[in-house]
């Protein structure tokens, strides 16, 4: 049975539902980073929200993880790359506390607009400060996104309905987009230049880091006010203190900072600032909503392979999965033999699909071509981490996928590129389940690929069979299965045997030594 930590606060429906679906479960939110690290080996899956940090560290000492679950939208607490590596997926939920955090943005604007806050303590002092809070109105004014992505633009949705003039930056907004949103695309710099209010909606990246530098928020119009729902770091909160305090910035309001827990902070106590301890996300719907869906992901995931919503890994859903698993085993078994008989630096991966396999989603198929051809590199490789191991190494990978009449009714077939030309394998399945080799250097040959095998290229010549038969046999080496194919008769031929122990070193020598061989290969499955 597979085993989750959940390492924060969240729904108990999340650990309904593991245990429902045959996970086991442990609840220990809050733990400290060396009780983390203690426990973290035993479990398959980590459930988290913000607050747990998934260093290198902890993935290091996460021998058995599979599979981290963001209940939540930002990802920045773990270290993605290094889960990839490590070939740990990492899953979010996109939307479940979209709304949620769209509405306390508009919250703290309306917070801003009237000083509620302030307001709020003066009036409970007894001092009926009604003439110190004069307020502004949002109807009419301008109000300035920078990320308009999920929760950027529900904000621009409730802000034309409060009839605010929406502008954004986004490099990834199209103007379609933005006309469908009726809002208008524009600059950083017009933002910052005419927004009477502007809201932050960006994931923290070096592309957004600092993105309210010093420099940029002196660019803000006088009297702006400032919400960041966001993340911290995209702001510099020395310099939004500094023009607090000059009365440049109007008011400011942060759900998120630099240092969270954020226990001491320059900007408490200035005026015209508000904080609220990172709950965008915070309301019952939302966390019931996350928590629901991160345990479903987590529990697809470990129990039958679905993957959804994981940022390094191509999703497969849990009802995709049983049908894409026998093409997995089938492209990780293609991968492998092409691996194992290329002896040259790969350039390039071609996958190709036909029949059948061209109906289903080829991203894990490619995944799993990649993992079985670089598994003869590394241990560690797997369907995660193949891809980005293969970027890492320029490897160009490309998808075809080829609707015509073919033989099979479903094949798969891998072209690697090296220096020295093109060499391709194809396989199909039998009976939609059994993978089967079908073709290997363009010599048309059937074998399951399993355990150790032998690949011998030889001339096609009478006589050969007999004494390679003859030459395991005298070696001891028990032959399972044996499979053989020839580009024309008299020409170049492929022997394809299956052997119950591997074939050694000395014996490969004295096949390798038999007239008409040209090549010998001990294959592992
Ligand atoms: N305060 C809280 O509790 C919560 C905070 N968040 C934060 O909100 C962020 C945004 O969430 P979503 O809208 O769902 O993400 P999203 O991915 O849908 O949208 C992000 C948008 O930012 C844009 N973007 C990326 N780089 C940019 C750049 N350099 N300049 C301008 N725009 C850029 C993207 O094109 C995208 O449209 C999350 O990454 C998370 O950090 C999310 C949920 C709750
Ligand atoms: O979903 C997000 O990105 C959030 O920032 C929400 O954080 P939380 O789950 O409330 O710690």
């Amino acid at each position: 049975m597979p085993k989750v930590l959940i390492s924060d606060k969240m729904s108990p429906k999340a650990a309904e539902i593991f245990r429902a679906r045959g996970v086991e479960v442990h609840e220990k939110p809050g733990l400290t980073k060396d009780e983390l690290l203690a426990i973290i080996g035993d479990y398959d899956g980590l459930a988290i929200r913000s607050a747990t940090k998934v260093t290198k560290e902890v993935l290091a000492a996460a021998t058995n993880l599979k599979v981290v679950g963001r209940a939540g939208i930002g990802v920045d607490n773990v270290d993605v790359p290094g889960a990839s590596a490590r070939g740990v997926v990492v899953m979010n939920t996109p939307f479940g506390n979209s709304i949620t955090t769209a509405e306390h943005a508009i919250a703290l604007m309306f917070a801003l607009a009237r000083q509620l806050p302030e307001a709020d303590a003066s009036t409970q002092a007894g001092k009926w400060e009604k003439n110190r809070f004069m307020g502004v109105e949002v109807t009419g004014k301008t109000l300035g996104l920078i990320g308009a992505g999920n929760i950027g633009s529900i904000v621009a949705d409730r802000a034309l309905g409060l009839k605010m003039r929406v502008m954004a930056y986004d490099p990834f907004l199209t103007p379609e987009r933005a006309q469908d949103l009726g809002i208008e695309k524009a600059s950083l710099d017009d933002v910052l230049a005419r927004a009477d209010f502007i809201t932050l909606h960006t994931p923290l990246t070096d592309s957004t880091r600092n993105i309210l530098s010093r420099e940029n928020l002196a660019k803000t119009k006088k009297g702006v006010r400032i919400v960041n729902c966001a993340r911290g770091g995209l702001i510099d909160e020395a310099a939004l203190k500094d023009l607090l305090d000059s009365g440049h910035i109007a008011g400011a309001a942060l759900d998120v900072f630099v240092e969270e827990p954020a226990e001491k902070s320059p900007l408490f106590g200035t005026p015209n600032f508000i904080s609220t301890p990172h709950l965008g996300a915070s309301t019952t719907e939302a966390q019931v909503n996350v928590a629901i869906q991160v345990a479903e992901q987590m529990a697809d995931f470990l129990i039958s392979g679905g993957v959804t919503n994981a940022l390094n890994m191509p999703s497969l859903s849990a009802e995709e999965a049983p049908r894409l698993k026998p093409y997995m085993a089938l492209a990780e078994e293609l991968g492998s033999l092409v691996g194992q008989l290329v002896s040259e630096e790969v350039r390039g991966v071609t996958v190709e699909v036909e029949g059948a396999a061209a109906e289903l989603n080829m991203k894990p198929i490619t995944a799993a071509v990649l993992a079985g051809l670089m598994r003869q590199h590394s241990d560690t490789v797997n369907m995660v981490n193949a891809p980005h191991l293969a970027r890492e190494r320029n490897i160009d990978v490309a998808e075809v996928r080829h609707e015509r009449e073919i033989d099979y009714h479903t094949l798969v077939r891998v072209t690697v590129r090296t220096p020295e030309g093109e060499r391709s394998v194809a396989g199909t399945l039998f009976g939609n389940v059994i993978p089967r080799l079908v073709e290997i250097f363009g010599i048309k040959v059937e074998a399951d690929l399993k355990g150790s095998m032998l690949y011998v290229v030889n001339e096609d010549k009478p006589g050969f069979i007999g004494r390679l038969g003859t030459t395991l046999g005298e070696a001891s080496v028990n032959i399972g299965t044996f499979h053989l194919g020839r580009r024309a008769a008299g020409g170049e031929a492929i022997v394809l045997l299956s052997v119950d122990e591997p074939v050694t070193e000395p014996l490969m020598w004295t096949i390798c030594r038999l007239p008409g061989v040209r090549t010998v290969k001990s294959l592992n499955f």
